[in-house]
């Protein structure tokens, strides 16, 4: 029953505690610069990308959440009804639970009810490949949601502060997965969960052939913070620890930078902290192929399916705000559309070697 507890506990944490933002995703020390004659109208802006050999009408997807609970399938339901309305991606939370309680799967195999066409992408975590799971348990977790890929959670962090955490990540565990990435039907992602992917870690991951990243960095949920949350409300002696480490990790903007300039062809997700249109444009700017977004999501649809798709296209015409006012007639423009990088995120990219006119070349190249 823990693990089932666990689940519900994330999402009343994710939802009513304070566990966002402890550092910033220096997405602010991005600006898009102003072209007062953009050469397009508003009407001509396109936001359509393609995502697992699938066109998204806007280049998001929900990253992976929840479910393991009928009330956690509820949130995963309606998610899924709109990501189907609205035509993007969604992916579900770690699916462990339901590979070891069966019982709880309904909640994750209700997305793909609500949403039979949207790209899905089903979710196990590194730690479980090192403690036996193989190619079962991962065609289960496809299956489950009949998936068009299955992301792997990277969470030493979040493992490493939680109470009754995993954290282990041996090479033998990437190993094994590589195996099972060659028996799988359906791509592999790599995601990170809110401390973000770095250079060396996004060479690592692609000398194994996994080039599909989910940055996933700090800025927004920290999930050391959840696990502080949940250790102080247990009296746990690594409740002191956890919130020393709480900002842990790479910002989001710098993350991308990081992973764009390491493989400079993989497909990134940029995520972690994108709160607005405008860090979507930005994050795509930077070198993501699509953003996503987890928290503001759920928040929005405990308020229900209205209030969520009207979320979306908030974010839709803040997406194409930035467009239109940066020159970009589509996202392959928004990709090379000019921008100024400063501040920290400069001072971050000075720091680790990575000149802004190497940069460039990179990220308009991508
Ligand atoms: C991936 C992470 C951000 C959230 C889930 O962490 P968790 O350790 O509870 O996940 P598992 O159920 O896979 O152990
Ligand atoms: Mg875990």
């Amino acid at each position: 029953m823990s693990l089932i507890n666990r689940k519900l506990e994330h999402v009343e944490i994710c939802l009513y505690e304070d566990v966002q933002g402890v550092i910033s995703t220096l997405l602010e020390d991005v600006t898009l610069v102003h072209q007062a004659m953009p050469r397009l109208s508003l009407r001509d802006v396109d936001t359509r990308a393609v995502f697992l050999g699938k066109t998204l009408t806007l280049p998001l997807m929900v990253t992976g959440m929840t479910g393991g609970h009928p009330e956690l399938g509820k949130v995963n339901g309606i998610i899924a009804q709109v990501v189907e309305e609205i035509g993007i991606a969604m992916g579900v939370g770690s699916q462990r639970v339901a590979i070891e309680r069966p019982e709880t799967a309904e909640s994750f195999r209700i997305t793909r009810k609500m949403a039979p066409t949207a790209p899905l992408i089903a979710n196990l975590g590194l730690p479980q490949v090192t403690r036996g799971y193989g190619i079962k348990q991962f065609k289960d977790a496809v299956q489950m949601i009949e998936a068009d890929a299955i992301a792997v959670h990277l969470n030493p962090a979040q493992e490493l502060f939680q109470p009754e955490g995993e954290p282990e990540y041996p090479l033998s565990a990437l190993e094994t997965l590589r195996d099972i990435s060659r028996e799988l039907n359906v791509p592999i992602i790599i995601k990170e969960s809110g401390t973000g992917i770095s250079i060396e870690t996004a060479r690592l991951l692609s000398e194994y052939g996994f080039k599909t990243l989910d940055v996933s960095g700090q800025g927004g949920t920290s999930w050391i913070a959840v696990e502080m949350v949940r250790n102080k409300r247990k009296g746990n002696w690594k409740y002191r620890s956890s919130q020393l480490f709480a900002g842990w990790g790479i910002p989001t903007a710098a993350s991308i930078i990081e992973a764009r300039y390491a493989v400079p062809d993989s497909y990134i997700i940029g995520s972690g902290g994108i709160r607005t249109g405008l860090d979507v444009a930005k994050s795509i700017a930077l070198g993501a192929n699509i953003a996503g977004m987890a928290n503001p999501v759920l928040f929005n649809a405990v308020k229900g399916k209205t209030q969520l798709k009207s979320f979306f296209e908030e974010i839709g015409f803040q997406l194409k705000a930035a467009m239109l006012l940066s020159g970009s007639k589509d996202i392959g423009s928004l990709r090379k559309a000019p921008l100024v990088i400063w501040g920290k995120l400069r001072e971050w990219m000075e720091s680790r070697g990575l000149t802004l006119s190497v940069y460039e070349s990179i990220r308009k190249g991508a």
